[in-house]
């Protein structure tokens, strides 16, 4: 998408073997999803053990202003829920079960490390946990569609993100994830600010410094097996 490198970057971060994807697909661009999350599973054949998925999303919660980091506990796949799902088709045993649980998909010694990082970076005020929903884009959302995202419990809404944190889970990967808070989702009539794509890579411009300070520490700081890798 405008705005995303479109880079696949190796290499090494202290001292931990990584591969970082600069962009990324994404369904409204008329993508598969089995496209949008062919990087996760190319990655698994290339022993990477944990992904860390970043977004730029629109806060629901009255708590997550913008430029906040949400580090993400759970999701609401919407795509997912009326069968847009990169799993769909014949299973691919070599890479998962059938039926994949997600319940805990985000690790939660990682959510940890990543609290802890957050504080020794001095940047613990503009982090918090909450929940991430992906929604089919490429508009963004309505009042009523606002509203509705609000009262079942989303704290953060984005167009990306789910799907490979499906296709990760089912292969056995560790995931963690972060959302930038690039806006608020406008939940009222009388609200007279609107969302655009600029403002939200504005403000990833605006905390890049931080979100990689912030990713570098977790990496260095987590524990890995020998011969594995991160994907970032
Ligand atoms: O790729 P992500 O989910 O971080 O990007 C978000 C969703 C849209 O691609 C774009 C909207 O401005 O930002
Ligand atoms: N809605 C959906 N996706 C987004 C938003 C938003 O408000 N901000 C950044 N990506």
């Amino acid at each position: 998408v405008q705005g995303h490198a479109g880079r696949l970057v190796f290499g090494d971060l202290k001292g931990k073997t990584c591969v970082c994807m600069q962009g990324r697909f994404h369904m409204y661009e008329g993508h598969s999803l089995c496209k949008t999350t062919f990087p996760v599973r190319v990655f698994k054949l290339l022993g990477v053990e944990t992904l860390v998925v970043t977004n730029a999303a629109g806060s629901l919660a009255d708590g997550l202003q913008i430029g906040d980091i949400m580090i993400i506990k759970d999701h609401i796949n919407f795509p997912g829920l009326v069968g847009l799902n990169p799993l769909t088709g014949p299973n691919e045993d070599r890479f998962g079960p059938r039926f994949p649980a997600m319940s805990g998909c985000y690790h939660k010694g990682l959510r940890c490390l990543a609290m802890e990082v957050a504080k020794d970076l001095d940047v613990a005020a503009i982090m918090q946990e909450g929940v991430y929903a992906m929604v089919g884009g490429p508009n963004f959302e309505s009042i009523a569609e606002a509203r509705l995202l609000h009262r079942v419990g989303v704290d953060a809404v984005g167009m990306s993100t789910a799907p490979e944190v499906v296709v990760a889970t089912h292969c056995g990967m560790r995931v963690f994830g972060l959302s930038l808070i690039t806006n608020k989702v406008g939940k009222s009539y009388e609200d007279s600010d609107s969302v655009n794509h600029e403002g939200v890579l504005e403000v990833g411009r605006l905390r890049s410094d931080t979100v990689q300070q912030l990713v570098t520490e977790l990496i260095r700081r987590m524990e890995i097996n020998n011969n594995t890798s991160t994907a970032v």
